[in-house]
């Protein structure tokens, strides 16, 4: 079966955008698929978290295109764009959280602040995200009072809290031991597998965050240098995707060239 518009969820095409002088994206091609989990790589300043603020219509480009669920975010009313982010959920670097707020005040933002609906309901919705993210018993610190993995978790029960049908990451494990991370990966799973909701992951976790990809698209040089499957980026032939496999996960060598350097060893 062929793929139609209705399995894409986000298109960026032809993408261009400059700060001042700088020219950061150089015309971005990428396709989110429904359901999928998308890894965004790069090296740093490269422009990773630029192109999640124009996903989310937090920025314009200076050219080019972004569709979401078919429409273009940047030709249509505010109220229509307020209405798709609605489906959107969000978990930045930092978490993000309140810190005048309780655990179960941040999490009943998006609630309190996108529905008309009654406490009772709230309270509800809160601590079903609270129950599947291990934090029980935690509904009234603030988040001062918790470990940075345990905030994490809070921010990722606020980012799902409405049900999203698209989740944005931008490094959701920085600052936190293997162990932590780990962790967040393992709900990460399990929530997708629950809520079955399209990831945008942006990440420098590299070759751990491969295993949760269904595509991975590496940004360098201002452009997508190529957006496939986790096995396919491992082997391309592109040289800055290959360039970057090695330096992240040290020298994989094609069969020849496998050969030539055994054979500059004996
Ligand atoms: N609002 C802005 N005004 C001016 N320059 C900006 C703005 N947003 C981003 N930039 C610049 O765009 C470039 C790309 O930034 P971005 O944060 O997207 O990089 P990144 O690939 O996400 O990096 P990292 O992996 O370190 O988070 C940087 O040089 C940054 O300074």
């Amino acid at each position: 079966m062929g793929e139609t518009s209705e399995d894409i969820v986000i298109e960026l095409s032809g993408l261009h955008k400059s700060f001042g002088g700088q020219v950061v994206l150089k015309g971005i091609d990428l396709v989110v698929r429904k359901g999928t989990t998308t890894v965004i790589v790069g090296a740093s300043g490269e422009g990773k978290s630029v192109i999640l603020k124009h996903m989310l219509g937090l920025m314009q480009p200076d050219k080019g295109l972004v569709r979401v669920f078919g429409r273009d975010i940047n030709r249509i009313r505010s109220r229509e764009l307020k209405e798709i982010r609605t489906r959107f959920g969000v978990l930045f670097q930092n978490a993000a959280l309140f810190d005048s707020l309780t655990v179960f005040d941040n999490v009943a933002l998006p609630l309190r602040e996108r529905t008309r609906r009654d406490e009772l309901w709230v309270r509800e919705k809160v601590m079903d995200k609270l129950a599947l993210m291990d934090l029980e018993g935690s509904e009234e610190k603030y988040p001062a009072q918790i470990s940075g993995g345990m905030r994490k978790r809070v921010g990722l029960a606020r980012a799902l809290v409405l049900n999203p049908q698209v989740v944005f990451f931008d490094e959701p494990t920085t600052g936190l031991d293997v162990h932590k991370s780990n962790e967040i990966y393992r709900l990460f799973h399990k929530t997708q597998q629950k809520l079955g909701y399209t990831a945008v992951i942006v990440s420098h976790d590299v070759p751990k965050i491969f295993k949760l990809a269904d595509y991975v698209a590496l940004l360098a040089e201002g452009v997508v240098q190529g957006c496939m499957s986790p096995e396919e980026f491992q082997l391309s032939d592109n040289a800055l995707i290959r360039e970057y496999v090695e330096t992240t996960m040290g020298p994989i060598y094609s069969s020849d060239q496998e050969e030539s350097v055994l054979y500059e060893t004996v």
